[in-house]
């Protein structure tokens, strides 16, 4: 073996040419062919027709046939199909030669590319090639989707039969200047560039190839100035130096310029018009527009909105800013009063799962008076009378405290908060439960009033105004009324109402208290606010008893002391 097959059979072991794995195959081939190459041309490289010649080769390169055998069969007849694909530059030229024109087999072995490449190649080498013995050839794009107009047009069923050379050559070169044009690429060459120029090494020269690419050039863009000349200035950039699109762009410009122009010598021959003035006169009304009127009635309504909210922002600052007296402040953290923490009530020692904690204190702690005053309390209540009309009012026996306040105020359930009798008076959380004057006997000595609510509830405004009257007529009229408690909620403070019944009660010189309830509901801070308020605010009033009491009927927070409070009416109370 020689030094050249040793160093061939060596390379060809190194590289391996994996079989059906075009990307691989192609390159170790290219490696493997060059050697040969450069072997049978002594150095002289890219000279590819000599190398062309099969017979050539395999008469020089004895040493390397069984080598290079192997690879013919890979490249050429492989009956693997995964093996179509092929380099235009080598197998092309090696199989025209090998293969002699009219004894070239259908080669399935190759790709439509190669194909295309051989047939070609053959027509600019050879002009003699029989065409019939070729595959019929349809051109595809890259994309395998166009088809040129070469391929319809020779295998159209409505044209006539090819079989003449001429014929076919006439097509082809048809096709080279048809596919040449500039506005539609060919591409079937592949759609690898390097392929693409490789067999454009094989089928012109340079010089040829770009003389022929400008005629092509410059047929299309008269054809397609001709008929389409926006289209093709839009496809193809190159077309933009042309003389023909740079004019009709500036004729389309100088009509644009002109349009402009004639534009404003129009409005300047004719003056544009001035707008005209419309004077109207104040009083006069008869053009006067109804939605004009709408929006000032909006207007002020949006106004009056303000003020009144305004208004409420000024009363809520009022209130921040109450600074209560430090007697009250003292008596509201005493009795635990305004809104408190369960861990809070738990350390003061109170049992937070019963109802009204704070009033669930042991006897024996509370003074001996405290204790007295506390039992009348202790006396079970019994529900007495209703009354929806005065005329039903019960006989005045025993010395009267009525509960008096706005709807859902807490009136009822500070009854059963008093008397530790849950369940006696019916509340709810839904304003106007109690529409009659009910009234309790607590014990033989005295009498609990559960009076209807006044404001919001959920009845007829007659019923409303209705209770309102019972409510007024038996604060001012009612023989035996000791006291009416008038529950303020601590939240909310009081309302026109309120003021309407105070107003009333002292016209009527009708004694009466304010009690604030639900004070769990708000900070004790607030609680003292409340009472400030309330106490400034009605400190003229001569039928008041003061002071105001706070209590919460939930946390039982200052019940005790309204139970002393109202002990001592009883005790001193006759009829
Ligand atoms: N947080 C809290 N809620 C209370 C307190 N007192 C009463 N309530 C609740 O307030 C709601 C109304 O209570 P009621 O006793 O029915 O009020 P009312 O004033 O009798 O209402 P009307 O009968 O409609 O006039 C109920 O859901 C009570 O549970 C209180 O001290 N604290
Ligand atoms: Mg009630």
């Amino acid at each position: 073996m020689s030094a050249e097959a040793k160093l061939r059979y060596k390379l060809n072991k190194k590289i391996k040419i994996p079989v059906g794995n075009s990307k691989f195959s192609n390159n170790g081939r290219k490696k493997a062919d060059s050697t040969t190459l450069y072997d049978s041309e002594k150095g002289k490289k890219g000279n590819l027709k000599p190398l062309v010649t099969g017979k050539k080769f395999h008469a020089t390169e004895e040493g390397s046939r069984g080598v290079l055998d192997k690879r013919e069969k890979f490249n050429s007849v492989n009956s693997d199909r995964r093996r179509k694909r092929i380099y235009g530059d080598q197998d092309a030229a090696g199989e025209t030669m090998r293969f002699s024109n009219s004894e070239a087999p259908y080669r399935k072995a190759l790709s439509r590319k190669g194909q295309n490449q051989v047939k070609d190649s053959s027509f600019d080498n050879e002009n003699n090639v029989s065409r019939s013995k070729l595959r019929p050839r349809p051109t595809w794009g890259s994309n395998g989707l166009q088809r040129t107009a070469f391929g319809t047009k020779r295998f159209s069923p409505t044209s006539p039969k090819v079989s003449n050379k001429t014929k076919i050559k006439d097509d082809f070169v048809n096709e080279k200047n048809n596919s040449r044009s500039p506005l539609h690429p060919r591409s079937i060459w592949g759609s690898n560039g390097l392929e693409n120029a490789a067999s454009e090494t094989k089928r012109f020269s340079s010089k040829d190839r770009r003389a022929k690419q400008v005629d092509n050039q410059a047929s299309a863009l008269k054809k397609h100035n001709k008929f389409k000349p926006d289209l093709s200035n839009r496809l193809d950039p190159s077309c933009e130096s042309s003389p023909h699109i740079s004019f009709s762009n500036s004729a389309k410009r100088k009509l644009r310029d002109k349009k402009i122009l004639d534009e404003e010598s129009q409005v300047i021959d004719g003056q544009p018009k001035k707008r005209k003035r419309i004077r109207l006169d104040p009083h006069d009304i008869s053009n006067k527009r109804f939605d004009d009127t709408i929006v000032i009635n909006e207007s002020t309504k949006e106004k009056e909105k303000d003020e009144v909210e305004k208004a409420e922002i000024s009363k809520n600052a009022q209130f921040r800013a109450i600074q209560p007296s430090p007697s009250i402040l003292k008596y509201v953290e005493d009795n635990l009063l305004g809104r408190r923490r369960m861990i809070e009530l738990r350390r003061a020692g109170y049992n937070t799962e019963l109802s009204a904690p704070l009033d669930n204190i042991p006897s024996s702690t509370s003074s001996e008076r405290e204790s007295i005053e506390e039992n009348i309390f202790k006396n079970k209540l019994t529900f007495f009378a209703a009354a929806k009309v005065s005329s039903s009012f019960p006989p005045p026996d025993l010395p009267e405290i009525a509960f008096a306040g706005r709807s859902n105020v807490g009136k009822s359930s500070l009854l059963n908060a008093l008397t530790r009798q849950w369940g006696v008076v019916r509340t709810s959380d839904k304003p106007g439960l109690t529409q009659t004057i009910n009234f309790f006997n607590l014990g033989s000595k005295l009498s609990l009033v559960d009076l209807p609510g006044y404001g919001f509830a959920y009845a007829k405004e007659e019923v409303k105004d209705a209770w309102v009257e019972l409510v007024k007529e038996y604060v001012s009229t009612r023989v035996g009324l000791k006291r009416v408690c008038l529950l303020i909620d601590t939240k909310w403070g009081m309302k026109p109402r309120d003021h309407e019944l105070i107003d009333l009660m002292e016209r009527a010189q009708t004694k009466y208290q304010i009690l604030l309830t639900k004070t769990d509901t708000v900070f004790p801070i607030d609680v003292a606010r409340r009472a400030m308020q309330i106490e400034e605010s009605l400190k003229a009033n001569k039928s008041l008893v003061q002071p105001a009491v706070m209590v919460s009927s939930k946390s039982g927070a200052g019940i005790r002391s309204l139970r002393t409070v109202l002990a001592k009416i009883a005790r001193v109370a006759k009829v």
